[in-house]
């Protein structure tokens, strides 16, 4: 049974296009990083695979089901961001309590424990948290509810640099402990990177690519180097960002073209680096030669993006 599947799906509000034409089948017990640069659509696919909101042309089905109105699959599913509020009346430990008893799969003595180590207090209002620990009490119901499609959207933001370290030990810790389909949004990774097995980019509401992350990220090169020799060594490529570094100098980087690869030539002063998944995915949506740098060396604008092929750059 396939886990997760848009068809065609389209989402509009009023006169925005939130999500046009989204195919895209996702299956298995893994994590799945659905990045995109903000106001891709990350969220409303979230919302649409969660139940939350209708499409308005093609479908959304989870575990074979349409998901908007689906019980099994509103049972099977749980969304958490930064955005998700509870009743007020109720005490962080009662949340966790009304939770435990929506979701069967729920774990509630591991999601006390998580509690505690973050300093979250079982008698604290959700409302009277700060907005960091709010999205951390969030991160643990979502975890702890141990749900066969687990969407998170956005899980680290707001938290500082320790507890965004820990959370991402609990999110690698939780899927080993009870695999499923965990969907994590962002666009920042924030050390995340490292645990996605697979990847889909939304831009501009679209689905950019949807692959292994490992072969994604294994397309995109840094070479830097004197100007001819990047030159040279990148004229087969796609040039994503170009730009002076030293004095007769310059760096680029380029997605290599289907099948091919990139080294320094040996006796050359050229480098060749691989890229971060999370700088692998700035350069497939941002598909401007030059990048802010060129803002300022050409204030007039005139001198306009020239890589037209890429995807990244179409209307
Ligand atoms: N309720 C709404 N009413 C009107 N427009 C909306 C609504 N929700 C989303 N949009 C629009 O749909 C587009 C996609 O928004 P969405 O929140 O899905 O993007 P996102 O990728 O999650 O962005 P971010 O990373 O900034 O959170 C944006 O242009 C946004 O303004």
């Amino acid at each position: 049974m396939k886990r997760l599947e848009f068809d065609g799906t389209e989402k509009r509000f009023l006169g925005t296009s939130a999500l046009r034409e989204l195919t895209l089948t996702l299956e298995g017990d893994k994590i799945i990083g659905l990045l995109g640069r903000n106001g891709a659509g990350k969220t409303t696919a979230m919302k649409l695979a969660a139940g939350f909101l209708r499409p308005t042309a093609g479908s959304v089905r989870a575990f074979g089901e349409p998901a908007f109105n689906s019980l099994f699959a509103s049972a099977n599913t749980i969304y958490m961001s930064e955005d998700v509020r509870f009743p007020y009346t109720l005490s962080l430990g009662g949340i966790l309590d009304e939770l435990a008893r929506a979701y069967p799969n729920f774990d509630r003595a591991l999601a006390g424990r998580l509690a505690d180590y973050f300093s979250l207090p079982s008698d604290s209002k959700h409302a009277a948290l700060s907005k960091g620990m709010q999205n951390t009490f969030n991160l643990i119901a979502g975890l702890a509810a141990r749900c066969p499609l687990t969407l998170l959207d956005e899980p680290l933001n707001g938290m500082d640099a320790a507890v965004r370290k820990d959370l991402t030990s609990v999110l690698l810790k939780e899927f080993i402990e009870a695999p499923r389909m965990i969907i994590v949004s962002g666009h920042q990774l924030q050390g995340l990177e490292e645990l996605f097995e697979e990847i889909a980019i939304l831009h501009k509401g679209r689905l950019l690519r949807h692959e292994e992350a490992d072969s994604f990220k294994g397309q995109f090169k840094k070479v830097s180097g004197p100007a001819s020799a990047v030159s040279a060594a990148t004229e087969r490529h796609t040039v994503i960002l170009r730009r002076p570094s030293l004095p007769g100098m310059e760096e680029a980087i380029v997605e290599l073209g289907p099948g091919m690869t990139l080294f320094a030539p040996a006796g050359t002063d050229l480098a060749v680096s691989a890229l971060s998944l999370n700088d692998a995915y700035i350069a497939a949506t941002g598909g401007t030669e030059g990048g802010i740098d060129r803002v300022y060396a050409d204030p007039s604008g005139e001198n306009k993006p020239q890589n037209r092929r890429h995807p990244a750059n179409r209307p």
